[in-house]
């Protein structure tokens, strides 16, 4: 099929309107009504005029469907009322599109045109003609593997699915759908199949919440990313205080801060790592991780495999029918919660790279003598209030999701913090997005603060300059050009937190409109390090209500760090440490957390507002 094939026009008549003249261009299908005076009706004696569609674009149908001779509602026109219109017998074909709703952020609304025609060749030869347009998108997905959670949010995953799966039906999409009999049950799946079988899909999809997700997520990295191994933090934490004796005598104002009513509680440090790149060569890396057991787990499971699917590459993506309780993932990247929505993103083969955390746990509790294992989350990572609400919560998990109003409220009250040290490594300057010129991103100001943020949305410049730039680092690194890059510079920051958390991307949620970070973006390989120290309750819950608050600052407290960081590990001696990833558990009490940019692709195009 050329896409410059000829335009086709004909006349045809569309059901509810009347005879139109339809036109068949390489963008889409347009039509005119015939009769000028068809746009008037009545209806009981009341007088409406129609505004019929007249266009409808290849890039907003996600199916064409063929369904022969049958009735064809005639025209409305020359004031009839509706129910005295003429119906013929006709041979029809339907086109199946969608419209965007009244607002930016509205869901998308289905829409179908049927048409008909007297002659069966024709309508033949129209549906054949608009199946070919649709043909030509090559990035629309064939063949998905979809996970049903019956069980996510209310309990209507399978409803869910019910409700989108004729889309992908008419749309011609493949599926081979598994509905999960108990946790964990996708992560095995995908864990144990082989990369043979799972190249033969274009993506899998989850119907659920971000942690059926993140399920997902694990089982399908755990054997098939090619990374380099993060540095563990005890090493790190050594290197940083042997470098920072050279710093010590040099500026002991750098070295204090102070969270409120805790005066000298932080000691901040900073200094220059140079036998510990945060990001080390393949190689290396495995060969550090090994001699720390983190491939063992690994090992096992890639027995058998031949490396035909690994990550990052650019063609298989993964794709969320928001079911859960929270589904912050689908928010920060589709901008609304919407099954269909989100299932046409899919259909139409929309694409977006996804930065995923990378969270190597290398001690469970201070006394354990190394379990290292590693983790990935999509959406955010967090320690201290984070953890302990999820873990709280798995105790009420009959309350359904109220019982994270009930947990968050009960930990709270428990004002618990912990003795930690986190350090993090500083971004260079080049890789400040401030610096990159944007003229898509929508920036929004914080009313009465001199400060505006740059969202991530559609079309992000600030993630294509980011996706760009590490593209043309990758190549040159291949090409084993010579360059110049400065040394990475880690901080450290020691004393009692209530939480430190790392958001990936914004984690917009109901609750949170603008989510933990407004400005975090999707693929520009940063995470958002914040650092809670312990400060009084009050102020604590200000800023737990300013993240429920659209147009405020969440971060702008004292008490509060927020930075912007590639990596940061983590050491607490706390025997029941425990971290949320993605809303799921995880026991750690020494971790190192890095952003893997682009790491997946995502059938999304980022928020539109
Ligand atoms: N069939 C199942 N039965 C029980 N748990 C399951 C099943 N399938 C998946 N799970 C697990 O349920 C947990 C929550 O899943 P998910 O986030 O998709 O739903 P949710 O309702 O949003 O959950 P939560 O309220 O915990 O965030 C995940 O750990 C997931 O692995």
């Amino acid at each position: 099929m050329d896409a410059n094939a000829p335009v086709l026009s004909s006349v045809f008549f569309l059901d509810g309107v009347g005879e139109v003249f339809l036109t068949l261009n390489p963008e889409g299908l347009s039509w005119n009504t015939i009769h000028a005076d068809t746009n008037a009706s009545s209806c009981c004696g009341v007088i409406f005029h129609l505004e019929p569609e007249s266009e409808i674009k290849f890039t907003d149908t996600y199916a064409v469907e063929y369904i022969g001779l049958g009735l064809i509602n005639g025209c409305l026109g020359s004031g009839q009322p509706i129910f005295m219109s003429p119906t013929t017998e006709m041979y029809r074909f339907v086109v199946h599109g969608f419209q965007r709703g009244k607002y930016s952020n509205s869901p998308f609304v289905l829409t179908s045109y049927t048409f008909g025609e007297r002659d069966r060749g024709a309508c033949q030869t129209w549906f054949d003609r608009i199946n070919d347009h649709i043909k030509l998108q090559v990035q629309r997905p064939k063949n998905l593997l979809v996970f049903v959670h019956p069980r996510c949010g209310k309990g209507h995953g399978h409803r869910t699915w019910e409700t989108v799966a004729p889309l992908f039906s008419l749309a011609k999409v493949a599926t081979k759908v598994t509905v999960t009999q108990r946790a964990g049950h996708a992560y095995d799946i995908l864990k144990s199949t082989m990369d043979r079988e799972l190249s033969s899909f274009d993506g899998i999809v989850s119907v659920g919440g971000d942690g059926l997700f993140n399920e997902v997520l694990n089982g399908l990295l755990s054997s098939r990313h090619n990374a380099p191994c993060p540095p563990a933090p005890t090493t790190l934490s050594e290197d940083i205080k042997a470098q920072l004796q050279l710093y010590s005598s040099v500026d002991d104002n750098d070295r204090r801060s102070s969270a409120d009513g805790n005066k000298d509680v932080f000691l901040e440090t900073s200094g220059i790592i140079d036998d510990c790149e945060p990001l080390l060569s393949a190689s290396e890396s495995t060969e550090s991780c090994t001699s720390n057991n983190i491939l063992s787990d690994q090992k096992s499971c890639s027995t058998g495999q031949n490396n035909v699917l690994m990550f990052p590459n650019n063609w298989f993506r993964l794709g969320i029918i928001p079911a859960g309780s929270t589904d912050a993932i689908v928010i920060s990247t589709t901008g609304v919660r919407d099954p269909v929505t989100s299932a046409l993103h899919i259909i139409l083969g929309r694409k977006i790279s996804l930065d995923v955390a990378q969270v190597v746990r290398w001690k469970t509790s201070p006394s354990c003598k190394g379990d290292v294992a590693t983790r990935y989350a999509a959406s955010f990572t967090g320690y201290g209030f984070y953890g302990d609400v999820v873990k709280e919560s798995e105790k009420y998990r009959w309350m359904g999701p109220s019982r994270y109003d009930f947990t968050g409220t009960k930990v709270f009250l428990e004002h618990r913090s912990y003795e930690a040290e986190v350090c993090f490594l500083e971004p260079k300057t080049t890789e400040t997005v401030n610096e990159i010129p944007n003229e898509v991103a929508e920036e929004f100001i914080i009313p009465g603060k001199n400060l505006s943020k740059r969202i991530c949305l559609i079309n992000c410049s600030v993630c294509n300059q980011a996706m760009k730039a590490s593209h043309v680092l990758t190549d040159r690194d291949t090409l084993s050009l010579n360059v110049p890059t400065e040394e990475p510079r880690w901080l450290r920051r020691k004393g009692r937190f209530l939480s430190v958390g790392a958001a990936i991307i914004s984690c917009r949620n109901e609750r949170a409109p603008q989510g933990l970070v407004a400005d975090a973006h999707l693929s520009d390989g940063f995470l958002h390090l914040i650092l809670v120290k312990d400060c009084p309750r009050p102020l604590y819950l200000w800023h737990l209500i300013k993240l429920t608050r659209k147009g405020s600052d969440p971060l702008n407290f004292s008490f509060l760090e927020h930075h912007k960081t590639n990596a940061f590990t983590f050491v607490a001696n706390h025997d029941g440490s425990v971290w949320n990833l993605d809303g799921e558990l995880f026991q750690a009490c020494e971790v190192t957390v890095k952003a893997c940019q682009g790491l997946i692709n995502l059938f999304a195009s980022g928020p539109e507002v």
